[in-house]
């Protein structure tokens, strides 16, 4: 069953009534208590190895929009941190909220962002698929970026994206040559914990890499990334004007004016 959602009549309240998996002993998103959390100096440092031409398209899955990744052979992995071995990059996304009051789904000392980015990496060298490794307590990793707003700019691909929602009334575009990494920030620190897939089917399978520092963009890194993206995700032969990514910030009590 998929009509699974975020309203009250089917949301993360009623989850467990067809995702018993909810109610399960560890289940994401958690709230960090940084206080709580104790430093493991035998742990390397987190290594991403992303291949740009390894991206493959840009879909709307329906509770977010979804960039995939050709995970047919080793070419974009995540090593070190947790991790033992390397795994495989599937697919990112994001997590976002009606405002940027709140939005993201992990928390940190109580504290809400308003967006999340979760990149999803599958363990290649012990499973076959990545359906295979989503039922094994080892078989995926996912490495979580918080997103926060800086001054009067939301952060530019979350608004792309979501008027390639609103425009898109297909499932899905062509998408190349895009690296995540230019989406991570400078300082790799982390927390980690064994978790579960955040979303139906809630699957206890999912070793959490959470980096202490948020991501922000200057209107600059706007205009740079915006460009790479623009020359590489075209909407059914229409371009977005670049004007009308720049959502004004708005609390949540007050509507956001969007303009197309
Ligand atoms: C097995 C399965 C399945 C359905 O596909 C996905 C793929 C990725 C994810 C990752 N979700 S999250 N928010 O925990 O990173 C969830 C379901
Ligand atoms: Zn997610």
């Amino acid at each position: 069953m998929d009509n699974w959602g975020y309203a009250d009549h089917n949301g993360p309240k009623v989850w467990h009534e067809l995702f018993p998996l909810a109610n399960g002993e560890r289940q994401s998103p958690i709230d960090i208590v940084t206080k709580a959390a104790i430093y493991d100096p035998s742990l390397p440092p987190i290594n991403v190895d992303y291949d740009p031409s390894s991206v493959k398209l840009i879909m709307n899955s329906g509770h977010t929009f979804t960039v995939e990744f050709d995970d047919g052979e080793d070419k974009s992995v995540i090593r070190g941190g947790p991790l033992h071995g390397s795994y495989r990059l599937q697919q990112f996304h994001f997590h976002w909220g009606p405002c940027d009051d709140y939005g993201a789904e992990h928390k940190v000392d109580g504290r809400d962002y308003p967006a999340e980015l979760h990149i999803v990496h599958w363990n290649a060298e012990k499973f076959s698929s990545f359906v295979e490794a989503a039922q094994n307590p080892d078989g995926l990793a996912v490495l979580g970026i918080f997103l926060k707003v800086r001054n009067l700019i939301r952060i530019h691909l979350l608004s792309i994206c979501l008027i390639f929602l609103l425009y898109q009334d297909g499932k899905q575009s062509s998408f190349t040559n895009f690296d995540p990494s230019c989406l991570l920030p400078d300082c790799k620190e982390f927390w980690t914990y064994p978790g579960s897939l955040t979303i139906p089917p809630l699957l206890e399978s999912v070793i959490w890499i959470l980096l202490k520092e948020p991501i922000a963009v200057s209107s600059r890194q706007v205009w740079t990334s915006m460009q790479t993206f623009h020359s590489s995700c075209v909407l059914r032969g229409k371009f977005i004007n670049p004007l009308c990514l720049f959502l004004p910030l708005k609390s949540c009590n007050t509507p956001v004016l969007l303009f197309l």
